[in-house]
């Protein structure tokens, strides 16, 4: 199930990588790591005869919005590769098909966003059928997107003979394993950013395997809301209050310790320009948001963060892309550094989680980063995600 294993002279290598990278108001890539990661797997491939060809998602996109288009990603994947990147316009059809006919041993072609098809996330094999005829070998490479039972994650792999994990994959399942199976303890995990709805049934999961739980970002309000705090305009998954009242239980049953930020840096608008204040998290005043964690909360979570033995992190603690609400995930950065200088293992995975450590300067102070941020989450529940499934046949 490695690339060494197959031989890639003359043939085509449809590679599902994880180009879901953070791109900025102009539509340019703003962090690369995901791009850089999936470099030596497309380099085997071009150096061992074959072609390849890119597939991805970008972002969530409801309705083709051309903010989701891969052409924005192409210019900086050709500087990394070093290579030239061709695009098309499709990823399934005549177009794309004729593209990937064309293409010559030593080439990479990128198709268009899969997300533009409802058929990627709904698992649709017909779709996935039609991707595949693009290729001779299937090789997956998005671990970031390996927790997700898509047509081009996990649907796809039914129709190659050929089929195998690219180096990025092998290099994440082996590195993570290793440290979810006997974490030391206390293991503490901080779930922050805004996916609230998928991923507040990872919590539910992990709550037997983690010491300390805490949730940051744009995660806590749901929690706060549901507590009969009033959070203003803040991100809030309505029809997510019941669940997180139901987590709270059960982390009493867990023993599991459960951080909720006590204080907030509101904002009268989602933007950079807004006008700032302070609250306490759960009396932000209607027509405020939370966008960052207060200084209380910082202190108490630094508190939280040294005593742990394993640090997982995932999400950031406020918008930090706007500096205005860049403090708090700072300090966090600052206390997972602090605690691995004192000895604790710990990873950090997710896109903005990623970006956000780099950003700030703490990724060479933590142990280990991943491209991953939900998958490596679903991987503490003990899971096989569906992506290593697929490949695996099981
Ligand atoms: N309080 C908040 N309100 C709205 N969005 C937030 C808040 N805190 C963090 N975010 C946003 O969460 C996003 C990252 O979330 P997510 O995608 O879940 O993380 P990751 O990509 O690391 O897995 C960032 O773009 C950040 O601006
Ligand atoms: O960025 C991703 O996940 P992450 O935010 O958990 O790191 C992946 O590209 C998966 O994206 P999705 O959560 O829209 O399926």
């Amino acid at each position: 199930m490695t690339l060494e294993n197959i031989n890639f002279e003359g043939k085509k290598a449809l590679i599902r990588v994880d180009f879901n990278v953070p791109l900025n108001e102009q539509q340019e890539v703003t962090d690369i790591t995901r791009i850089k990661a999936a470099k030596d797997t497309i380099i085997h491939v071009l150096e061992h005869g074959g072609a390849v060809i890119l597939m991805s998602h970008l972002g969530r996109p409801e309705n083709k919005e051309q903010e989701f288009s891969l052409q924005h990603v192409v210019s900086t994947a050709s500087d990394i590769l070093g290579v030239e990147v061709k695009f098309c316009s499709e990823c399934t059809g005549e177009i794309a098909q004729q593209a990937a006919d064309n293409l010559q041993p030593g080439e990479v072609l990128l198709l268009e966003n899969l997300r533009y098809h409802s058929e990627e996330t709904a698992g649709d094999h017909a779709f996935a059928k039609a991707l595949s005829q693009l290729g001779d070998v299937y090789i997956n490479d998005a671990f970031g997107t390996a927790h997700r039972a898509h047509a081009s994650t996990a649907i796809i792999a039914e129709y190659f003979e050929q089929k195998c994990f690219g180096k990025l994959m092998e290099k994440e399942i082996s590195s993570l394993e290793k440290v979810m199976e006997t974490p030391e303890r206390p293991l503490v995990a901080i779930l922050g950013g805004a996916k609230v709805s998928s991923k507040i049934t990872v919590i539910e999961n992990i709550l037997e395997k983690v010491d300390d739980l805490i949730i940051a970002g744009g995660m806590a309000y749901t929690f706060i809301k549901a507590l009969g705090g009033q959070v203003g305009d803040s991100l809030v998954e309505d029809d997510k209050q019941d669940l997180a009242l139901e987590i709270l239980e059960k982390a009493k049953e867990t023993n599991t310790a459960i951080h909720l930020p006590v204080d907030v840096v509101t904002a009268n608008a989602f933007s950079e320009q807004a006008t700032i204040d302070k609250a306490p998290i759960n009396n932000i005043p209607e027509g405020w948001m939370g966008l960052d964690i207060g200084e209380k909360s910082r202190d108490n979570f630094d508190r939280v963060l040294l005593g742990a033995k394993t640090i997982l992190w995932n999400g950031p603690a406020g918008v930090f892309e706007m500096e205005k609400f860049a403090e708090g995930t700072k300090a966090l950065g600052r206390s997972v550094a602090k605690a691995t200088e004192n000895g604790a293992f710990s990873l950090v995975g997710g896109g903005d989680s990623v970006a956000a450590v780099k950003q700030f300067g703490f990724d060479d102070q933590v142990s280990y980063v991943s491209t991953g941020g939900g998958a490596m989450l679903e991987m503490l529940e003990g899971k096989t995600l569906p992506g290593i499934a697929a490949i695996k046949g099981e």
